[in-house]
């Protein structure tokens, strides 16, 4: 089996290739990845020498590249991770967003029509479904909710999700899609809450937080999205939307609490910020499809994975303060001043 997993130099791709290589040693894993500013080549050091890999270095917005990895590498499936990723980004400037996240998944799915494919997954987000109000505890997404974006990016996400399912009603590309929740762990690029806070804490720098804090989110640890995806890539139904999350609700402010917690790290560090322009209230994921038909589950606990996330970034400080320290220094400085 062939499988092309583009954006697989960032957050989840990576963690998709290694559990991919991991759990299926005959499978040939190629790597499209353009290494914007999210993406990074040492990421996937542990992999470059495996002979089932390959790492091509192109843009899924390059029609004439895509096609010609295509013709090279005849791909069984295509799993479809690259994207401007940050919200607040997609805010700032979302010509990019537009360009990347929908124009680079038309190319990707023509060059699944014109040589033929197996399956073309589209890694989505619950984001596309907007928010829901805190007071309704009882109300979840779930694939049949509608289309509701605020923020450039997850229109963006959005928009895209629309295309993939009218390139299989058009001409039947065999597509699947799966809306997650926020992911955590390994690789995440410190510019995203959990890595940030835990990157700011060991530096003894202020933890900035939007608002009161009191945005809701869903999260789930990267393993258990990358163990859903590789089930609905093999066992999913063609043509479907399948939503993954854990049923994980937490406030920011908890989630900064507890890393200062797990760190030793006094709360006095948080420091409240401008709120992020139409940010979203609560995410909440129902998982009842995919639960009931590919048996997925969320298999780590918040409280496990936190510590398990926490002690990655203690082991790995030199891959994250390369990053903090070059050119995310201008943006961070741009997002939260001098702190
Ligand atoms: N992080 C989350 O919590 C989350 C939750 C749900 C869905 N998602 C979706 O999962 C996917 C991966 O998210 P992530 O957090 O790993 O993102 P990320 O920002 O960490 O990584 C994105 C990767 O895509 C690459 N990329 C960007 N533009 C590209 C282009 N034009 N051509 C080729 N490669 C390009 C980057 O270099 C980077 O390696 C995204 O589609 C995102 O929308 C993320």
């Amino acid at each position: 089996m062939n499988i092309i997993v583009t954006g697989g130099a960032g957050f989840i791709g990576s963690n998709f290739i290694f559990h991919m290589l991991k759990k299926y040693p005959d499978y040939r894993i190629i790597c499209l990845d353009c290494l914007t500013y999210a993406g990074n080549l040492s990421t996937l050091a542990p992999v470059m020498d495996n002979p089932n890999f390959r790492f091509v270095k192109e843009s899924i917005t390059d029609r004439e590249a895509v096609y010609k990895l295509f013709e090279e590498e005849h791909p069984d499936m295509v799993v479809n991770f690259a994207a401007e990723s940050h919200v607040d980004r997609s805010i700032e400037n979302p010509e990019v967003f537009l360009n990347t996240n929908i124009i680079g998944t038309a190319v990707l799915m023509d060059a699944c029509r014109k040589y033929g494919i197996k399956r073309y997954h589209q890694v989505s987000t619950d984001e596309v479904y907007g928010d829901l109000p805190l007071d309704r505890p009882d109300l979840f997404f779930t694939e049949e909710t509608p289309i509701h974006t605020s923020s450039p990016y997850s229109s963006s996400k959005a928009s895209a999700d629309l295309l993939v399912l009218a390139y299989h009603r058009t001409y039947g590309l065999p597509v699947s899609i799966s809306r997650c929740s926020n992911n955590y762990g390994p690789y995440h690029f410190p510019e995203k809450l959990i890595p940030l806070m835990i990157a700011n804490a060991l530096n003894d720098k202020p933890l900035p937080v939007y608002g009161k804090g009191e945005n809701v989110r869903d999260w789930l640890y990267v393993e258990d999205h990358c163990r859903a995806i590789d089930l609905i890539i093999h066992k999913g139904r063609v043509g479907e939307v399948y939503n993954v999350g854990g049923h994980n609700e937490m406030k920011n402010i908890d989630i900064v609490k507890i890393i200062c917690k797990e760190l030793g790290k006094p709360e006095s560090l948080i420091t409240y910020v401008t709120d992020r322009k139409g940010h979203d209230m609560r995410y909440a994921i129902d998982p009842t499809k995919i639960h009931n038909e590919l048996g997925w589950l969320p298999e780590t606990k918040f409280a496990d994975g936190i510590k398990k996330t926490i002690q990655w970034y203690l082991d790995n400080k030199e891959w994250w303060e390369t990053i903090i320290s070059g050119e995310y220094q201008n943006y961070y400085e741009k997002m939260y001043g001098n702190r």
